[in-house]
């Protein structure tokens, strides 16, 4: 069976372990976010395409989730000391390998798609990695800063290219500011709200080589509980691909990153927001649309939301949802493929 998932970090990574132990023999291609990429150091880091293959791989810190186990930070220590920033980073000693890797075959004119097939040679995560593009990508997010905040003065230093409104348009007190999405989910742990999450950079990329030849080629396509905006969103944001995943004519079944009517993880209420959309998990099925969802699978806290997702032409079910160990978020894929199976039109 031909499976393509589209999947952010955390949250994709980890409902992919299942997944290969729910169908071992699939031949899984995940189509990765690179939205979240940032430039650090001279060098460009790609967060959920490394969370993917670090966790697929057995490289991954479990406890945070991200980055690499055992890992120092001696190399950010010293950066620091010579006051190169951004301190709220926190890039790994082992890490750091990946970032100058890549950035070597980047500078050397592979392209993104080639440099992951690379990386992945290492790890063998055992699925296809292929960033949704290998054009740049950075999801940037307006905010209202709080006076006093070091990036509110008149240059940010993180480096990320924020941007700078024009003045007199901050209304009240703070300032209003474009920063780069590492910096508002990390440094700022998402404690202001988005007032708008753009991904920079999307209306001009194109697919990446594969992406649109496995999407008309799979039996099934699944959408894991990553972030809908700035993971699965940014993804669907790369002009082709939401118009091939709608058009591929086999089922697009999804799972709720929302249950309870909050983020199991993360903080994905605060960009949902931004988006009009409320932290719900029906709400977040009919963000995603009939057009493109056949199936939507809902936490069994949330059963009361089946009816009005079935009648927005989207067939539910409520299933446990949270992905406690590898055979719990198996349990998740196995439902998702069912369901897949029962919306199936010959
Ligand atoms: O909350 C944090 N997340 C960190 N993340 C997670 C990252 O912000 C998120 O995984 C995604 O960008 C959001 O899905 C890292 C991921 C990497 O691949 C490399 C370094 C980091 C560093 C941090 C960090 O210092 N704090």
């Amino acid at each position: 069976m031909r499976i393509v998932v589209l999947a952010g970090g955390i949250g994709g990574a980890r409902f992919l372990r299942g997944l290969k132990r729910a169908v071992p023999d699939a031949d899984i291609t995940v189509i990765g976010n690179t939205g979240d990429d940032i430039h650090l150091f001279g060098l460009k880091v790609c967060p959920d395409l490394d969370t993917v293959m670090y966790t697929l791989g057995g490289g991954i810190d479990e406890e945070r989730g991200w980055g690499r186990t055992d890992e120092s930070f001696r190399l950010k220590e010293e950066l620091a000391a010579y006051g190169v920033g951004p301190e709220w980073f926190g890039l790994g000693d082992r890490d750091f390998a990946t970032h100058i890797v890549r950035t070597q075959m980047l500078a050397a004119g592979y392209p993104l798609s080639a440099v992951t097939e690379a990386l992945c040679d290492r790890w063998q995560p055992g699925v296809r990695m292929i960033p949704m593009t290998d054009d740049r990508v950075e999801t940037h997010v307006a905010v209202t800063l709080p006076d006093g905040d070091p990036a509110a003065g008149p240059s940010t230093g993180s480096g990320a290219g924020a941007g700078e409104t024009p003045p007199g348009s901050a209304a009240g007190s703070g300032v209003r500011k474009v920063i780069h999405f590492q910096e508002y989910w990390v440094r700022l742990r998402a404690s202001v709200p988005a007032e708008a999450v753009v991904p920079v950079g999307a209306e001009q990329a194109k697919p990446a080589p594969g992406v649109l030849e496995a999407i008309a080629a799979a039996d099934v396509i699944l959408f894991p509980p990553s972030n809908p905006v700035v993971s699965i969103g940014t993804i669907l944001a790369v002009p082709g691909i939401r118009e091939a995943i709608a058009e591929a004519g086999v089922p697009v079944v999804g799972l709720s990153p929302i249950v309870g009517d909050a983020p199991v993880r993360g903080m994905a209420d605060k960009v949902l927001a931004a988006v009009g959309v409320e932290s719900t998990a029906w709400a977040v099925a009919e963000h995603y649309g009939s057009g493109l969802l056949d199936g939507w699978l809902v936490d069994t806290v949330d059963a009361t939301n089946v009816e009005r997702i079935e009648e927005a032409g989207i067939r539910c079910r409520a299933v446990p949802l949270m992905m406690t160990d590898v055979d719990a978020t198996a349990r998740m894929a196995r439902e998702a493929l069912a369901l897949a199976e029962e919306v199936r039109t010959v």
